[in-house]
């Protein structure tokens, strides 16, 4: 068995994929590798339309790429069902989407603690574990409400505390200080950046946003579907 530390919380190997077919046919990765360590910081930084998405969904076993291979803490996911899929994401992934995906029925704290649900966590457990999450990204006060009646940015610190409710091993998120201002856009990275460092975690960020890359341990930067840099030093 290797070593459970040495093993990378994500290792992707010579990834392509293209959207369509034809004349049409879209080339969003080309060929490409990345590893993340346990404990790791990286942002994923890039111009609009250069594969970021795309890469950040292949990893969270959401797409399917065409070649190549990715593994989260040392698991293959291309061979998986889509049950085992699901199952490797409610255990060991946090998610942090554009569109926060919240669901509008449900109160804050619901929302925040749907994942500890799905993973057969008694309801009262699970509502104090999502008022916890809540109090990190300073949502205590909105627990109750829906979210419809909270701002663009109440809803993303939504969408942090429902990724962060349970201990995950990778989280993955895309612009998750879009709709911040300054001050949340520091705290929400602030507790982001705490949680996976204390759980020897990983957190992989894609951004546009260069007020939060002092938080990253690594800087890389995608153009055309590639790698071109990788914290500054230019990719060969
Ligand atoms: N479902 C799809 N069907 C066809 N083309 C797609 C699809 N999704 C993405 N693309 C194309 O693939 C390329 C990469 O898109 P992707 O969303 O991964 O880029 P991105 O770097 O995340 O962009 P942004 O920063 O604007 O979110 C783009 O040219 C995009 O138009």
């Amino acid at each position: 068995m290797p070593d459970a530390a040495a093993v990378a919380a994500v290792s992707c190997r010579g990834l392509t994929k293209n959207y369509g077919r034809g004349e049409a046919s879209v080339a969003a990765l080309r060929g490409v590798d990345l590893d993340v360590a346990r404990g790791e910081v990286v942002m994923l930084m890039g111009p609009s339309g250069c594969g970021k998405t795309t890469l950040l969904s292949i990893i969270a076993a959401l797409l399917d790429a065409d070649a190549g291979r990715c593994a989260i803490g040392g698991t293959d996911t291309a061979g998986m069902t889509r049950t085992a899929r699901a199952t490797l994401r409610a255990a060991k992934l946090g998610f942090v989407f554009q569109a926060f995906n919240l669901l509008p029925a449900l109160t804050a704290r619901e929302n925040a603690s749907v994942p500890l649900l799905l993973a057969g966590v008694a309801r009262r457990a699970a509502e104090a574990a999502a008022e916890n999450a809540l109090a990190e990204v300073g949502l205590a006060d909105r627990r109750d409400y829906f979210p419809r009646q909270l701002s663009g940015g109440q809803q993303q610190r939504v969408a942090i505390a429902r990724a962060i409710v349970h201990p995950p091993d990778l989280l993955l998120c895309d612009e998750p200080t879009s709709a911040l201002d300054h001050d949340a856009g520091h705290q929400v990275m602030a507790v982001l950046t705490s949680r996976v460092r204390s759980l020897g975690a990983a957190l992989l960020v894609v951004t546009h946003d260069p007020r939060i890359a002092p938080f990253a341990d690594r800087v890389i930067r995608m153009e055309d579907g590639a790698i071109v840099a990788d914290d500054g030093r230019v990719a060969a």
